[in-house]
C-alpha cells in the first residue's frame, strides 16, 4: 500500500492521546478549543477506530476515525465504515500522509468485514481519487414563512407539541422514530452508538450561535409520536418589525399526513419571516407539497460518498429493481483484488451473485463509478453520457433500471 516518509509511523491512539488527537483535528479545522464544550460531550468515535501518524518528533502529523454503521442500501443493509475526523496538520501537509491513511483505513475496514465505506467529503475534489465515489446529493430550502402545503387528508387531526430539548428524556425516541421515518431510504445512517445519538439532541450554548436553546416539537395522535422536529429560532427586529428565522434541525415524519402536520406548524411560527429546512434527500415530500415552490432558495450539495472495498460483498448485500445479468470490467488501483470482470447476475425472487468471470464484458467502469451507483441514487446511463462509464446502450439501460432506487438516497446528518 501506500509508503510514509521516512520516519514516520502508524499508530493505534491510546486513551490518553485523545487530547492530542482533537489538538491535531483543531489545527486542521482551524476549529476554536473548546474545552467546556467538549467536556460536556461523548467523544464520538470508538477508541480503537482512531488512528494517528506519528512525526519522526513523536508528535501526531494526521489523524482519522470511523464509525461503524449498518448502512441501509436498496433491500438490505451492509456493514460500512463511516471515514471521519481525517485531519493533516497544516504544517505536515502534501507529503502522502491522506494517502497512507487511506491506505490503513481500507485495510482496516476489511479486516474487520466491512466491505464498503463511506464519508462526508470536506472538500469534493479530494476523495475521487482513491475510489469514492458520489453516491447522494442533498437539498436545504429556505422558504417564507407561510408558504402553502397542498392539502393532505388526516393532517388536522393531528395534534403539535413543543418544548425544550431534554437530552436524557429525547436522545432515543429522535433516534427510534428518525430511524422509522427514513425506512427504505439508502443511506440513511442510524446511529446505533449512544455517543453519536447523544450529540444528535446536544445543545451546548457554543452551538446556539444567537438561536434560543433547542426545541423538540413532536406531532401526535393521541399520544402516539408520528413526526417531531429539532429546531431554534434566532431573535431579530427590523424596521418593518419582527424577523426572526427558524432553524429546523432535524424533521422527521412516518406518514403524509404527520409530514403536513409539521411542516404546516414549522412554516407558520410567529413573529419569523423565513424557515430553514435541514438536509432533505431531493425526493423529500415537502418539495411535493409545496403549493408554489418558486420562491424557496435551494441549496443542492454533494451527500454520502461511497467506496466500495470488496466489490461481490458489495454487489451481494443489495437487491436489485430488475433481473439483471452483466459482466462489470472494474478498474481499481488501491484495491487490486476488486479489479477485472465480475458477473452479476440478480433475479427477481431477489438472489444475487456475483462471480469472477473470463466472459466479455458488457460494462467497463471505476469502482469509483461503480459506488456513486451503489445506493441507487445515479443513473449508469447518465454517468455514460459523461464518459465516465462505458458499454452499449442496452447494457447501461439495464444496469441503470436494476441499480435506481425507488427513494433517493440521503443520509440526514452530518458525519
Ligand atoms: C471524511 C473527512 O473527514 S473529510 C475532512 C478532510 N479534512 C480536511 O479537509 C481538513 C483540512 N485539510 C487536511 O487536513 C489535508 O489537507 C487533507 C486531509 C485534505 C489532505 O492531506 P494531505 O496529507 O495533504 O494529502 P496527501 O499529501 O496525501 O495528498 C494525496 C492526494 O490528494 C490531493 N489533495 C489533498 N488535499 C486536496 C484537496 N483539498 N483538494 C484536492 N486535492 C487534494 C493531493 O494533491 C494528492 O494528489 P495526488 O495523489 O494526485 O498527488
Amino acid at each position: 500500500m501506500s509508503a510514509l516518509p521516512p520516519g514516520y509511523r502508524t499508530v493505534a491512539v491510546p486513551a490518553d492521546r485523545l487530547a492530542e488527537f482533537r489538538t491535531t483535528d483543531q489545527l486542521a479545522f482551524a476549529s476554536v478549543p473548546d474545552p467546556e464544550t467538549e467536556a460536556s460531550l461523548p467523544f464520538p468515535i470508538p477508541q480503537e477506530r482512531m488512528m494517528a501518524v506519528e512525526a519522526p518528533d513523536g508528535t501526531f502529523a494526521a489523524v482519522h476515525g470511523s464509525y461503524e454503521f449498518a448502512m441501509p442500501v436498496p433491500g438490505g443493509t451492509v456493514p460500512c465504515a463511516g471515514l471521519t475526523w481525517v485531519a493533516v496538520r497544516p504544517d505536515q501537509r502534501r507529503r502522502g500522509l491522506l494517502r497512507a491513511m487511506i491506505a490503513t483505513h481500507l485495510e482496516r475496514s476489511l479486516g474487520r468485514g466491512e466491505p464498503v465505506s463511506a464519508l462526508f467529503a470536506a472538500e469534493a475534489a479530494i476523495y475521487g481519487r482513491f475510489g469514492y465515489g458520489s453516491a447522494a446529493d442533498d437539498v436545504r430550502l429556505t422558504l417564507p414563512r407561510g408558504a402553502a402545503l397542498r392539502p393532505v387528508p388526516g393532517s388536522d387531526a393531528l395534534t403539535v407539541h413543543l418544548e425544550r430539548v431534554d437530552p436524557d428524556r429525547h436522545a432515543d425516541l429522535v433516534e427510534d422514530l428518525g430511524r422509522r421515518a427514513g425506512a427504505g431510504r439508502p443511506g440513511w445512517m442510524p446511529r446505533a452508538a449512544a455517543p453519536l445519538r447523544v450529540r444528535a439532541v446536544a445543545d451546548p450554548p457554543a452551538w446556539r450561535h444567537g438561536f434560543e436553546p433547542l426545541l423538540l416539537a413532536t406531532v401526535r395522535d393521541g399520544r402516539e409520536v408520528r413526526g417531531l422536529a429539532l429546531l431554534a429560532r434566532k431573535e431579530a427586529w427590523g424596521e418593518a418589525g419582527p424577523d426572526y428565522t427558524v432553524q429546523v434541525r432535524l424533521a422527521a415524519a412516518l406518514d403524509a399526513a404527520a409530514t403536513h402536520r409539521l411542516w404546516t406548524f414549522l412554516l407558520d411560527l410567529d413573529l419569523t419571516t423565513r424557515v430553514e429546512t435541514p438536509v432533505l434527500p431531493v425526493d423529500d415530500p415537502l418539495l411535493h407539497l409545496l403549493v408554489d415552490p418558486r420562491p424557496a432558495r435551494r441549496r443542492l450539495a454533494d451527500n454520502l460518498w461511497v467506496r466500495l472495498l470488496d466489490v461481490p460483498a458489495a454487489l451481494t448485500a443489495r437487491r436489485y429493481a430488475a433481473p439483471l445479468d452483466v459482466v462489470l470490467d472494474v478498474t481499481d488501483d488501491l484495491l487490486p483484488q476488486n479489479a477485472g470482470r465480475w458477473r452479476v447476475v440478480a433475479d427477481h425472487a431477489g438472489s444475487v451473485d456475483v462471480a469472477r468471470t473470463t466472459a466479455d464484458a458488457d460494462v467497463r467502469l471505476d469502482v469509483r463509478e461503480l459506488g456513486a451507483l451503489y445506493l441507487g441514487g445515479r443513473s449508469a446511463a447518465a454517468l455514460g453520457d459523461a464518459g465516465l462509464v462505458t458499454g452499449e446502450a442496452a447494457a447501461l439501460g439495464t444496469l441503470t433500471t436494476a441499480f435506481l432506487s425507488p427513494r433517493a438516497p440521503v443520509c440526514p446528518w452530518n458525519f
